[in-house]
């Protein structure tokens, strides 16, 4: 039997390739706008699975759509989406971890480099015929050899991103997480703190968990407060985490020293943002997981959980195994 696979946005070969060759009938989504709910819905009640690109899946559209087969996101989060709701309408969802962990960690990276060094704010100067003059003491930089990395979220991302900053720079890791990762705090030599000594302790603290009702708005005026005016904060999570206008006064009032920023609360982010003109932040489009390589991974790794779920079998990267009992 034909199986029929709709795909939120253009996704590369490797993943198309897959289904494809799998027999399946294809149709994305190619316009450069975002589908509306209604028109999501229409399609999907025509189609057996759902491949999904960081679309809005919401309850209505599940309890409508309960012919899926399978939803198979292309993404590693998955706040996207109302999982209980999936649950109940029987469909199984997954997501792409692992596969995306290094290109995320390097945006991470760039991003602390990038701030301490005011990159994008100098790159902007020269763009606008500001060159300058040497002058000895203007738009310094801070260095991060032997600085403390504080890690938010100790899993796939955050180590990757502990283990650049230590082969880097020989950064001393210390992390907070809702459970002690203790494998990784063996291998990383990384010190479990409490959540205010990873904000008091943090030369850069870099955000790695999930977006949920526990870590939203966790990064509020009282968090920049209890951190060293000197530090970096470095969002590549979700911008969910972080109170948008807190952030703008901690760097304007001086509570801390620069941010660096993948994610952004809404996105995309209004060009005449504030943060767009302070020296010491950058700001990136999410592309934390935007690099040839691994968007072919993640599009492979989506396309072979939908092959899995039309033929019945469990989702290798099953998100709500619940639905199975
Ligand atoms: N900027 C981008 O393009 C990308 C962003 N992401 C974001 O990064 C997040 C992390 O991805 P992974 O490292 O692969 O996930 P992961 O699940 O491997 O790691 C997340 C860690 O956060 C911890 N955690 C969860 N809730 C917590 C809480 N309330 N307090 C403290 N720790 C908590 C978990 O225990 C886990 O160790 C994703 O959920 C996603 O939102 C992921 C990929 C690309
Ligand atoms: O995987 C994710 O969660 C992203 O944000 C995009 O790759």
């Amino acid at each position: 039997m034909i199986m029929k696979v709709f795909i939120t946005r253009v996704i590369p070969e490797a993943g198309r390739r897959l289904l494809l060759d799998a027999g399946m009938t294809l149709t994305e989504w190619k316009e450069k706008r975002s589908l509306t709910a209604e028109e999501l819905i229409e399609q999907c009640k025509e189609h057996d699975a759902l491949l999904s690109a960081s679309t809005t899946i919401n309850a209505e559209m599940l309890e409508a759509c309960t012919n899926l087969k399978a939803i198979a996101l292309m993404s590693v989060g998955f706040d996207n989406v109302d999982l209980d709701a999936a649950t109940k309408a029987g469909i199984p969802v997954s997501n792409t971890p692992g596969v995306l962990s290094g290109a995320t960690a390097d945006t991470a990276f760039l991003l602390m480099l990038a701030t301490s060094r005011k990159a994008f704010y100098q790159h902007k100067k020269i763009a606008k015929g500001e060159w300058g003059f040497f002058e000895p003491t203007a738009d310094l930089g801070i260095e991060l050899n032997g600085a403390t990395l504080g890690v938010f979220g100790l899993g796939n991302i955050g180590i990757e991103m502990a283990r650049k900053c230590m082969g880097a720079y020989g950064m001393k890791v210390i992390y907070h997480n809702r459970n002690r990762n203790w494998e990784a705090e063996q291998k990383l030599n990384a010190h479990y703190v409490s959540f205010e000594e990873l904000l008091a302790q943090s030369d850069v603290l870099s955000v790695h968990t999930a977006l949920t009702p526990e870590t939203k708005g966790k990064f509020d005026r009282a968090a920049f407060q209890q951190m060293k005016d000197t530090a970096i904060f470095v969002n590549t999570a979700r911008g969910g985490i972080h109170n948008e206008p807190d952030l703008i006064n901690a760097l304007k009032d001086g509570l801390i020293w620069g941010a660096g920023l993948d994610v952004t609360n809404p996105e995309p982010m209004d060009a005449n943002n504030e943060l767009l003109d302070l020296p010491n932040v950058c700001v990136l489009p999410h592309i934390g997981s935007a690099t040839v390589q691994t968007r072919d991974a993640m599009a492979q790794l989506a396309a072979k959980n939908i092959l899995a779920g039309l033929a019945g079998k469990e989702l290798p990267n099953i998100i709500n195994p619940e639905v199975y009992s």
